[in-house]
């Protein structure tokens, strides 16, 4: 009998290796990549798992027998299984967690009888969802809404929001706040129905979207150029300015790649720019495309998976879990906005989504393309150095001039007596705006603000001496840690720098911003959104709609408002506050304060007339803000990378984070040392001296205690990031370390060590 080894479907490190199991020869047919179900542990209970190797010999003796094949399940293709393997090696998670990032792993099976032979079926989940469309009783929304009493508000709602496209209810819900007596009323009606997922038409295929073909300009005809004529596998970076049509040399390359019956994977950084995308895509090409997100259930990712493996779509667009498409033909991978930090996953499995493309580059021999107005300092650094082809769009199209910017001293204002967060420069430009009927956006980025001490009177802020990192305010002891370094201090009472008294630790929000703005100009109509306010389904769209279509004065937001818009009527765009940014306790500080005004900045003057830009900020003089003036990328990149190199940050150095969380700050310090100490003799048995002088000293995080698990860790910056996976890949399978009961975090070049 022929051999399967197998994982199974249990994530824990004792079982995150496979077990051999015999292949019965009525299911002779196993092959590599296969769902089955097997008897597992003294109990022999059953439980799934997946064939990664089939051999004709196994070391071990009295192996069991697989029960069953999970027949409906999709089959891995060999090179999924060798992605699996390799990141469970470099991103340090178990093998089955890589494996639920190609397909959901949670969703329930059950045992039938077919011809007398057991077999597994998946459960039909998406069967549960419910949908709601209208009757088809009248053919107008008005005939609908006239049979409802003018004060049955929710029934009249929930009728507004349907067509005859069927809409979820966790939609509908979102939209609404309707109740199940709203809907049972009108089904009673005859006014609406409800119906499952079966009948369900892909609601892009209704509209009739065109993006007519741009005449390509110098430099994109350039672009297009290198890519046709590149004889080899390569990756492309796009630097183009905001407004440089990238999407027409994307559209173009796609168009390239399907010629030759090659598939492409498009990946935005965050969901909600998928809209724009998928009309630009659909109504270029005039074909349905796959698209694939986190927020998927089960049912609908399977369904992508049959239409994405059977070639029914070439093209698939999606957000970073889009890199996990089931796609065997893969010619040609978009990453745009490359420079967001959400390529990077923060949970489990912690991928890098370009660690993945170059790694799906290696075994489908597919060219890769990264755009940005910003791109990240690394890919840059990569494109002048290294092997990837740098491509330039220096200009906005049609010479639309890119955006005039202005640089506002907050401490100026404050000498001349304006004590509120918004400069004259500012006010001015929002009255003017208001009063001309065009529309403004506000950027306030929120987060770090409030935990970094700075002083009001001339914007000094209390920095590590080691690492020229901002420090991190701790409410609870009231001092001062720096989190690379774990170096302490007392926050001064008087400003080293001024000697006022004006320094303390503050904070203001979008939403004090959005009451303030209200008071300032009570005539305007203001759109806000961030996090809190875009809490239901389908806000985020509803929202831009709303500004597109002009029913807003001013949209003020978080990070949100920053990038991909392409609003013509947008003339005045305010940074509130840049150093909010350039102070959060990290080294990529200046970058993304960089990148943030630019990109915000970019949203300006799109259309026929000027863009005008107010920067405020309390450090006018940082390399960050001057440079972004100017629109200049490569001064800017000129002075980042010296700083990077002379501080050894990425890309000279990888950054790894071990870190652990126990809901006991003991066990949690205790465990940590011990994996440190551990790691730290591996290297010392090893001879590995050089690696020893790059781990630094465990220390208790920033963030001490998230949901009541206290949190300690220690970073390593490294040159040798291959060496210290696989030291790390073994250590984690040894003896020594099994006795630790804190949850392990092990993070390459993470987003935040916070
Ligand atoms: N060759 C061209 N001639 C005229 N218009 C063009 C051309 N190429 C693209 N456009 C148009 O220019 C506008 C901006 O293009 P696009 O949205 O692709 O910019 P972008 O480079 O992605 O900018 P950002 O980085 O700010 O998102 C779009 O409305 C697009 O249709
Ligand atoms: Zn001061
Ligand atoms: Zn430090």
């Amino acid at each position: 009998m022929k051999i399967a080894a197998v994982f199974i479907n249990q994530l824990n490190s004792n079982m995150d290796h496979s077990f051999d199991y015999f292949i019965p020869s009525h299911l002779d047919y196993i092959d590599i990549g296969v769902r089955i179900v097997v008897p597992f542990g003294i109990k022999n209970k059953s439980i799934d798992g997946l064939v990664v190797e089939i051999k004709e010999k196994s070391e071990f003796k009295g192996l069991k027998t697989i029960e069953g094949v999970i027949c409906n399940y999709p089959k891995l293709s060999m090179w999924q299984v060798e992605m699996c393997f390799w990141m469970q090696k470099n991103y340090h998670c178990y093998f089955m967690e890589a494996v639920s990032c190609y397909i959901p792993s949670n969703m329930k099976y059950k045992k039938v009888k077919i011809d007398n032979k057991i077999e597994y079926l998946l459960n039909n989940s998406e069967q549960k969802i419910k949908y709601y469309k209208l009757s088809g009783k009248y053919s107008l929304k008005e005939d609908y809404l006239n049979t409802t009493r003018p004060n049955a508000l929710m029934q009249r709602q929930v009728l507004s929001c349907l067509n005859d496209i069927p809409t979820s209810l966790e939609d509908l819900k979102g939209l609404t706040n309707c109740t199940g007596g709203t809907l049972k009323s009108l089904i009673e009606k005859g006014l609406i129905e409800e119906c499952s997922k079966v009948n369900i038409r892909n609601p892009y295929k209704e509209k009739e979207y065109s993006y007519p073909e741009n005449n390509l300009n110098y430099y994109q005809q350039k672009s297009l150029d290198a890519f046709v004529e590149a004889m080899e596998p390569s990756t492309f970076l796009i630097h183009g300015v905001t407004g440089s049509g990238k999407t027409e040399v994307f559209l173009r390359l796609i168009e390239e790649t399907i010629k030759k019956d090659k598939g492409c994977l498009y990946l935005v950084p965050e969901i909600s720019l998928t809209s724009q995308v998928i009309e630009r895509i659909m109504g270029r090409f005039k074909q349905d495309i796959g698209i694939i997100h986190s927020k998927l259930n089960a049912g609908e990712r399977i369904d992508q998976w049959n239409n994405i493996k059977s070639k029914n779509y070439n093209i698939v667009l999606g957000a970073r879990s889009a890199i996990f498409a089931p796609m065997d033909n893969i010619g040609l991978i978009i990453m745009d906005e490359e420079h967001e930090n959400t390529y990077k996953s923060s949970n489990r499995p912690r991928y890098n989504t370009v660690g993945i493309a170059k790694k799906l580059q290696e075994m489908h021999g597919c060219h890769i393309v990264l755009g940005s107005a910003t791109p990240s300092v690394t890919s840059y650094y990569n494109a002048i150095h290294n092997d990837i082809h740098l491509l330039e769009l220096p200009n906005r199209v049609n010479d639309i001039p890119m955006p005039k910017i202005e640089i506002v001293n907050m401490k100026d204002e404050l000498y001349a007596g304006n004590r509120t967060v918004i400069s004259r420069a500012l006010f001015e430009g929002i009255e003017n705006n208001i009063k001309s009927g065009e529309q403004t956006i506000l950027f306030l980025n929120k987060r770090g603000y409030s935990s970094f001490v700075f002083c009001r009177n001339c914007g000094f802020v209390v920095r590590c001496s080691n690492c020229d990192i901002s420090m991190t305010y701790h409410h609870s002891s009231r001092e001062m840690l720096c989190h690379y370094c774990s170096h302490k201090s007392m926050v001064p009472s008087i400003c080293p720098k001024c000697k006022s008294n004006k320094i303390k630790h503050t904070g203001s929000g979008t939403q004090k911003l959005e009451l303030q703005l209200h008071k300032y100009f009570p005539q305007a109509k203001i759109l806000r959104m961030d996090t809190d306010s875009m809490q239901k389904k389908g806000a985020y769209d509803s929202a831009i709609h709303k500004f597109s279509s002009g029913q807003a004065d001013i949209l003020l937001g978080t990070q949100m408002v920053t990038k991909g818009f392409d609003f013509q009527n947008v003339t005045l765009v305010g940074v509130i506050l840049a150093d909010s940014t350039l102070n959060i306790p990290d080294f990529k500080a200046s970058e993304r304060t960089f990148q943030l005004i630019t990109q915000v900045a970019g949203r300006a003057g799109r259309g026929t007339k000027l863009g005008n830009v107010v920067v405020q900020t309390y450090e006018p003089n940082h390399y960050s803000i001057t440079l972004s003036k100017n629109h200049d990328y490569n001064s800017f990149y000129e002075k980042e990378i010296s700083y990077r190199k002379m501080m050894n940050y990425p890309p000279f150095s990888d950054i790894i984070y071990i870190g652990f969380t126990n809901e006991n700050e003991e066990v949690v310090s205790k465990d940590c040392h011990k994996y440190y100490n551990s790691l730290l003799k591996c290297l010392q048995d090893n001879n590995l001296h050089e690696l020893v002088k790059e781990m630094f000293n465990p220390t208790l995080s920033p963030v001490k205690k998230i949901n009541n698990r206290f949190r300690w860790y220690f970073i390593i910056k490294t040159v040798h990031i291959k060496l210290y996976n696989e030291i790390i890949y073994n250590l984690n399978l040894n003896k020594d370390i099994s006795d630790i009961s804190s949850t392990k975090i092990i993070d390459i070049n993470p987003n935040t060590i916070l």
